[in-house]
């Protein structure tokens, strides 16, 4: 299969239990639940998304032929350091793209090979971490993971009923909109009530990182 991507790029993790860390972002275009353009945002089922996704035309980005060829790419990212390689696969919304060559390839090559997903697809079964952000409105089939990362706040969602979803870290996201320091306040009130949860930062985006 061909992969259409976004764009590509080498900085750190910037959200959720794996921050700080070293890392090639692949950022499949298309998404399922928006079409990215502007004029279709207020009647998309999700609504606040911070990314571009539309076409190929990134810094990274463009039509790889196979998964050997995208491998290759994300080993360029990286570099020659066989220590602690890891791929997060985002979007869009990347289960549209990624197969079973693919997660594979980067496994052979060496990726602990992380998703960035809405969660309603289901999620590859040899992905080493799964992080899922649930989508008011939307069905959410993949209910299990390393992480869910809940933006917060979101009318249509309740905590009390995802938190029964099988996994193992619980993360509220400030949603980033010109409401944003309120939104931080909802989170922090929303930990305070609820222990389960915890905050989590878009911290590339205070570092001007990408
Ligand atoms: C752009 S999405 C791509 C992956 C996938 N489509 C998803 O929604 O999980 C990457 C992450 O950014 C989060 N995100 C998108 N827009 C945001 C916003 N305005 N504020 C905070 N987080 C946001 C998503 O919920 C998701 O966790
Ligand atoms: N640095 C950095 N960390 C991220 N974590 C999740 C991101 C995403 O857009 O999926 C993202 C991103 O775009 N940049
Ligand atoms: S599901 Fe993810 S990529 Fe798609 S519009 Fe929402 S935040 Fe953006
Ligand atoms: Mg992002």
């Amino acid at each position: 299969m061909s992969y259409a991507v976004k764009e590509m790029f080498l900085t750190l993790q910037g959200e959720g239990v794996q921050a700080g860390r070293r890392a090639v972002f692949v950022r499949f275009a298309g998404c399922n639940l928006w079409s990215g353009r502007e004029q279709d945002r207020a009647s998309a089922i999700c609504r606040f998304c911070d990314t571009d996704f539309v076409g190929v035309d990134g810094l990274g980005g463009g039509r790889f032929a196979d998964a050997q060829a995208l491998v290759a790419a994300v080993e360029g990212f990286w570099g020659e350091s066989r220590d602690e390689r890891f791929v997060v696969l985002t979007g869009g919304e990347p289960m549209l793209q990624v197969d079973d060559a693919l997660v594979d390839g980067l496994h052979a090559a060496g990726f602990f090979v992380a998703i960035e997903s809405n969660g309603t697809l289901a999620a590859h079964p040899r992905l080493d971490w799964v992080c899922i952000s649930p989508k008011a409105g939307s069905e959410v089939v993949q209910r299990s993971g390393q992480e869910l990362k809940l933006v917060w706040p979101q009318a249509g969602i309740d905590p009390a009923e995802v938190e029964r979803w099988d996994f193992a870290n619980h993360l509220l996201q400030p949603l980033d909109d010109p409401r944003a320091e309120a939104n931080r306040e909802a989170c922090i009130a929303m930990v305070m009530e609820r222990p389960r949860w915890r905050l989590t930062l878009q911290t590339h985006k205070m570092l001007g990182l990408r």
